[in-house]
């Protein structure tokens, strides 16, 4: 069944990339909603809610997942009838998917004028948001190189160099402990984000942090290429961005022996402060990390009343 691959794929990480696992629910939900062959409109939104559930339910950290989910769910959930939840369901789809597209685009222009002429750019982990600003800033000239992490343990790095190097940029390979010995040649940090939280922290691949710690040390910018959908509306309550945890296995792969009783940990993002970071570079424009209450509530359109309406734990969809 194409909803229950779907969400292997993304928890394995076949599918990945907070931008293209929301893309690929929010194709996942029409696909599936066009499969279904439902007599009444409560029944549609029953299965169709299971279906949101099952696909929130495959990664935790990425908010554009509930975001993408929550986009397409609210039109199935306003429809009053089930030939009109149906047309929602698919209008909502194709727009949030054409947006998402879209919001690349346009942060990839304005990214690109913050860069400098000949500039040295280092990035982490592979995101089609950053990327496509290297990319922009190189086709107006403007980029000597790139210094590409690895990306320990999943190894993104070799995505992002190839990334880069059939775009004709020239990239150095580093390992990610490798940062701060290089930051002084650099010129600035972009990478991409998972989530943003209201008061501007961002949630990234581990060692995005430390990476940002070390641009901050040698004075040099750094800058977060992120959707809008990658802000999380309900940290304005307090509410956190679980951090997830993946398989050992990742880590410490099958040739590797541990002493018995050492215990592994594998989180799969960090959180780098505000403090740490000079700009978020979205598809409206490009700000200070304070500015992100303003983005959840006047682009979002998240209001105080949505904030408090008494959840159920399932269906909100909305970090
Ligand atoms: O949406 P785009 O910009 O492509 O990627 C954003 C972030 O999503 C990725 O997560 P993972 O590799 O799926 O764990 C990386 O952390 C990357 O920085």
């Amino acid at each position: 069944m194409v909803l229950t691959k779907t969400a292997d794929d993304i928890s394995s990480m076949r599918i990945r990339g907070a931008g293209r696992i929301a893309r690929t629910a929010a194709g996942a939900l029409q696909e599936y909603g066009t499969s279904l062959d439902c007599d009444t409109l409560a029944a549609f939104v029953r299965e169709m809610e299971n279906a949101a559930d099952i696909l929130c339910g495959t990664r935790p950290t990425a908010v554009s997942l509930p975001n993408a989910v929550r986009f397409v769910m609210q039109g199935v959930q306003g429809s009053t009838t089930l030939e009109e939840a149906q047309g929602a369901l698919n209008k909502r789809a194709v727009e949030f998917i054409r947006d998402s597209l879209a919001a690349v685009g346009k942060i990839a222009e304005i990214a690109a004028r913050q860069i400098p002429d000949d500039a040295v750019i280092m990035t982490h982990c592979n995101s089609e948001a950053a990327i496509a600003c290297i990319i922009r800033a190189h086709e107006l000239g403007k980029v000597r190189e790139v210094y590409a992490t690895e990306v320990r343990p999943r190894n993104q790095g070799y995505i992002t160099i190839q990334m880069l190097s059939d775009a004709g940029i020239p990239v150095n390979f580093i390992v990610d402990s490798a940062a701060r010995m290089f930051m002084p040649k650099v010129d600035l940090v972009i990478t991409g984000t998972d989530a943003v939280t209201a008061n501007g922290a961002v949630v990234n691949k581990i060692g995005t942090s430390q990476i940002a710690l070390c641009a901050h040390e040698a004075r040099k910018p750094f800058i977060v290429a992120a959707e809008t959908y990658k802000f999380a509306p309900r940290t304005i309550l307090g509410e956190r961005i679980p951090i997830e945890y993946r398989p050992i296995e990742e880590v410490i792969g099958s040739e590797r022996q541990l002493p018995a009783g050492v215990v592994v940990k594998n989180p799969a993002f960090d959180v780098t402060p505000p403090a740490y970071v000079d700009l978020i570079v979205t598809e409206i424009g490009a700000f200070a990390p304070s500015y992100a209450p303003f983005v959840i509530r006047d682009h979002l359109g998240w209001d105080t009343s949505e904030f408090q309406k008494d959840y159920a734990f399932t269906h909100h969809y909305g970090e």
